[in-house]
């Protein structure tokens, strides 16, 4: 079989499909990759082929503004969230593949009165969870932003609440070093193949058609982000989800001038500086369902403002390009990772603005519950929950207007 090369040496191989598999994953990006490399990792499942439409970290994995933390609010979200970002500590060594984790910290300000007390009371929920955060002062913050202006007009900065242990990673390598990780267990990656269809038999999944031909399975998980409404179409049911774009930018490179994250959600912002020296910068959803993955002028121009009045320096840099990706979003913004009505069919969807720090504990998650039936990490996030009301708010936590 062909093999795909990242210019850091022989990657994954490209081998033509089988006729059948234990497993099928649809969706080459991190979470679809993740659940396939724990599959093999952590219950010996190898046969399994994962099935990708365009190229592998084509989607929101490859365009995400790669802000890692672990501080929401709720039980469920923070065993998650938490389990991810510890596993992120040490995935490059896991992978054997350098994903570039920086935990650089990240910071949430707080620019009015409602998110003081927010902040604060996601401090003392942390604490419990067993999540390092705290709640940090102004003069804290300058410290550690020298850019940031404590004293806007409109959204004066009150304080913040910080995760030392957040930060970012080469969004790219994620996908990739998990590529690499399952072809080299035996995991067929297929690139280029779209699923089009997803065949039954008495309430059963029995396998999947696809540009390339029909191909059987026993199990089938579909993480494909925002077109998951596509795909449960598909499999003959539907989802309490909906796709907007949320869009991003990046500024010129200039020198170094922010060692951490920050995000503004009462601005509806957040920047980091790449390692590269641009100004990673990312603001609210689009207010209206759409499949576009391009950006639009007037994003980048509401987005701008909204951080001048903080980060007044970025009204003297050009910005260089900006992008978008479909985000499926959920009403309570928390995943949905579950058994669905087919036997054998399982979803991974839901992760809207915020599912790049998940990849490694929603995989981890998502392999037990495909091997075993159940998973303390995903249990909570079933699709039954919309049924009996038992949402999962995050939407504060989300940090992103929708
Ligand atoms: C601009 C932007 C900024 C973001 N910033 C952050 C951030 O800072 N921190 C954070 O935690 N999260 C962030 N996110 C969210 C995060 O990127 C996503 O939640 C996460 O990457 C989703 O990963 P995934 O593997 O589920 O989906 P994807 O990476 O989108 O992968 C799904 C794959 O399924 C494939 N597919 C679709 N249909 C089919 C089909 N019929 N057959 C075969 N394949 C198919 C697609 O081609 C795609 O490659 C951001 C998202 C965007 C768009
Ligand atoms: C795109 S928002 C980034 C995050 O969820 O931390």
């Amino acid at each position: 079989a062909l093999s795909y090369h990242t210019g850091w040496g022989r990657a994954w191989r490209a081998p033509e499909p089988k006729p059948r598999y234990d497993v099928i994953i649809v969706g080459a990006g991190g979470h679809g990759l993740a659940t396939a490399y724990y599959l093999g990792k952590n219950f010996g499942i190898t046969n399994v082929a994962v099935l990708e439409k365009g190229w592998l970290g084509g989607g929101n994995t490859g365009r995400n503004t790669t802000i890692i933390r672990s501080n929401y609010l709720q039980d469920p979200s923070a065993a998650i969230y938490e389990k991810s970002r510890a596993l992120y500590e040490n995935l490059s060594q896991d992978l054997n593949y350098n994903v570039m984790f920086s935990p650089r910290g990240v910071i949430m300000l707080a620019q009015t009165e409602h998110e003081v007390r927010g902040y604060r009371r996601t401090a003392h929920a942390n604490a419990l969870q067993g999540v390092t955060t705290e709640w940090i002062s102004p003069a804290r913050v300058k410290e550690l932003v020298p850019i940031i202006n404590l004293d806007g007009p409109r959204y004066p900065v009150l304080g913040g609440l910080w995760q030392a242990r957040g930060g970012t990673a080469r969004h790219d390598a994620v996908a990739w070093g998990y590529a690499r990780a399952c072809s080299a267990m035996g995991m067929d990656i297929i690139q280029q193949c779209e699923v089009t269809g997803v065949r039954r038999e008495g309430g059963k999944v029995m396998g999947v058609d696809t540009t390339r031909g029909a191909i059987d399975c026993d199990k089938l998980g579909i993480v494909v982000a925002g077109h998951s409404g596509v795909l449960a179409d598909m499999a003959g049911f539907r989802l309490p989800i909906e796709s907007v774009a949320l869009q991003a930018l990046v500024s010129e490179p200039i020198k170094p001038c922010m060692d951490v994250v920050v995000m503004a959600n009462t601005v509806h912002g957040y920047m980091s500086q790449s390692d590269k020296g641009e100004m990673v910068i990312g603001g609210g959803a689009d207010g209206y369902n759409n499949y576009t993955q391009r950006g639009s002028f007037h994003h980048v121009e509401e987005t701008v403002r909204a951080l001048i009045e903080t980060f007044p320096m970025i009204s003297r840099l050009k910005m260089l390009r900006q992008w978008g990706g479909i985000v499926d979003m959920t009403g309570d913004r928390s995943p949905i990772l579950s058994k669905t009505p087919v036997e054998g069919v399982f979803i991974n969807c839901g992760w809207g603005t915020g599912g790049f720090k998940a990849i490694p504990g929603s995989g981890w998650g998502m392999a037990e519950l495909i091997a075993k039936g159940h998973s303390p990490l995903t249990d909570a996030f079933s699709l039954d929950r919309f049924k009996e009301g038992r949402f999962i708010d995050e939407s504060v936590a989300a940090g992103v207007a929708h």
